[in-house]
């Protein structure tokens, strides 16, 4: 069995006496260390299979096993990054984190170690020269890596990234994916993200998640990235297997399954 076992999920949603199904017969095996991007058309399903994942929905049908362990509530094994990063103003970075590390490391690790531990993850993602700010007083990219570091802090067997980095403008956002791109080679987390950037998707991902869409949304197809690690994005530009990579979601998207408003 895989490592993230997603067997058979659908979900829907009653309001105001109307049912509809969001998603059906969702079913995906994730290997420990895979990087694994979702793509799908806005409003398909996307968020909702990863907030089953992260135990904060429940599926109304089938289930999802995290490393032989059933899934039905949020956990700290499964750390979830937003893609505004939820930190607590009045909190300092390093609070921020502690907060997260003390909940899970309590009583396994001294009041020393968390610290060391804490400040081991800013450092990670070049944030330990603010850990004595406030999120006023560092910029959205920051705030993002202060966001991963705080997943990455609870040493989660599953990260969980809903669109991270989607709020940052290109530059930030380049950065950003390369410094997920070394730790996760560093670390080898298993990882899973919903994406709207297609050569977000290409570059970072071991396989690619291609949703139909709703109403009942489910994967379409799975593409393999067979690109080599470390990936370059320069180098990448006029490489055969990201180009060729690249159209096929492409096509994907606005050929095969284009939204309905595109369709029309
Ligand atoms: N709690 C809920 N109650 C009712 N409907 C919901 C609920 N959560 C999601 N939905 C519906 O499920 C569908 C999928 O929403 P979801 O946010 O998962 O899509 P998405 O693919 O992540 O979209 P986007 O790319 O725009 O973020 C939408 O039609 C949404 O209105």
């Amino acid at each position: 069995m895989a490592y993230l076992d997603i067997s058979d999920v659908g979900i829907s949603f009653t309001r105001s006496g109307k049912t509809s199904e969001v998603l059906q017969g969702v079913s995906l095996g994730i290997e420990q260390g895979e990087y694994i991007s979702i793509i799908g058309h806005s409003g398909c399903g996307k968020s909702t299979l990863l907030n089953i994942v992260a135990g904060l929905l429940k599926a109304s049908t089938g289930g999802i096993l995290l490393d032989g362990k059933e899934v039905n509530s949020p956990g700290p094994d499964r750390a979830v990054v937003f893609q505004n990063h939820s930190l607590l103003p009045w909190l300092t970075v390093r609070e921020n984190v502690a907060l997260a590390v003390d909940k899970v490391f309590r009583g396994r690790k001294s009041k020393a170690e968390r610290r060391a531990w804490i400040d081991e993850n800013l450092a990670l993602v070049n944030m330990l020269h603010a850990a004595d700010k406030r999120p006023a007083e560092i910029s959205g990219g920051m705030k993002q890596r202060v966001g991963i570091a705080r997943a990455l802090a609870m040493e989660p067997k599953l990260l969980l990234l809903d669109e991270p980095f989607g709020a940052l403008d290109a530059l930030t956002r380049a950065h950003l994916q390369d410094q997920v791109m070394e730790i996760h080679a560093r670390l080898g987390n298993t990882m899973l993200m919903i994406t709207h950037d297609v050569d977000e998707a290409v570059l970072l991902s071991d396989r690619i998640v291609m949703m139909t869409n709703g109403p009942a949304a489910t994967i379409g197809e799975v593409l393999p990235i067979p690109l080599e690690r470390p990936r370059r994005r320069l180098e990448l530009v006029e490489d055969a297997v990201y180009t060729h990579a690249r159209a096929a979601v492409l096509e994907f998207l606005y050929a095969r399954h284009a939204a309905p408003a595109l369709a029309a």
